[in-house]
């Protein structure tokens, strides 16, 4: 059987799926994986709303980032939700809904304090790993470490990826002109950098694909991420 031969109907019909999406800050993760999990019938786990979700209940709370274990103790007990439809986007802690408040750049600006707390991304990495298994494997997952640390036994492992220049325009864009190019260097730049102390998520690991979309628009971007899933399931588990 070539690559070509596994259609997307097969894949909506087919069994266990775990589809690992990383890649840097505005590199379309988020999107792009909510519009593939749509294509292809299956659920979507935005790992980075649950980091987000941590930082917006400290901020709330007044837990300081510096308080290492009072950080890790607030991803423990928090109550967080979130739709794993890819058509609904909705998130609450403690029932507080935070969809639209975790975009906030002031949460893109502090959330790192949170991915570099270790105590608190083990209990975030347990409980996305519980998800996927709530799910029955049949799931889109973007973030930093899914291919290599939640989910390294996905059938689909790949990179998203795109130029600092396209990440940058396309984060300005979304946030609708409202940001200074400063602003949006620490939002997207300072924090890969950051955040790319604690895990790689910028080089694909062996078995993982790269998606560079710099010169891709989002449709056609969709289309490669697919034709990736395609190519990995074809190729079934490394031997
Ligand atoms: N190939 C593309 N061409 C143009 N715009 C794109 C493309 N891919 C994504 N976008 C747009 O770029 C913006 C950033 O995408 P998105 O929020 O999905 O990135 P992300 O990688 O999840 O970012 P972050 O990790 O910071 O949350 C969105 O407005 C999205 O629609
Ligand atoms: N698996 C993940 C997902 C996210 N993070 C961190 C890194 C980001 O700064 C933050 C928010 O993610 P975003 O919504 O921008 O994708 O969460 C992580 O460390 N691991």
């Amino acid at each position: 059987m070539s690559n070509a031969d596994v259609t997307e109907q097969q894949i909506r019909q087919g069994k266990s799926l775990v589809v690992a999406v990383d890649g840097p800050s505005g590199s379309g993760k988020s999107s792009v994986s909510k519009a593939v999990a749509t294509r292809l019938g299956l659920a979507f786990l935005d790992t980075g709303a649950m980091y987000r979700s941590v930082a917006w209940h400290c901020l709330n709370g007044r837990i300081s980032f510096a308080d290492a274990a009072a950080v890790e103790a607030a991803a423990r007990t928090v109550k967080m939700a979130q739709s794993m439809d890819p058509g609904t986007e909705m998130f609450t802690i403690n029932g507080i809904n935070v969809t639209a408040a975790i975009r906030e750049p002031k949460i893109s600006e502090a959330v790192s304090a949170v991915a570099t707390n270790l105590g608190a991304r083990a209990e975030l990495i347990r409980r996305q790993q519980a998800l996927i298994a709530e799910h029955g494997r049949r799931i889109v997952v973007e973030g930093r470490d899914i291919t290599t640390v939640v989910a390294p036994d996905a059938e689909a492992r790949l990179i998203l990826t795109a130029s600092e220049e396209a990440r940058l325009r396309r984060r300005g864009l979304q946030l609708g002109g409202t940001q200074s190019a400063e602003q949006l260097a620490e939002q997207v730049l300072a924090r890969d950098a950051k955040d790319s102390t604690v895990v790689d998520f910028q080089r694909a690991a062996d078995g993982v694909y790269t998606v560079d979309s710099s010169d891709l628009d989002f449709d056609a971007t969709v289309d490669a991420v697919i034709a990736v899933v395609r190519r990995a399931v074809n190729a079934g588990p490394p031997v």
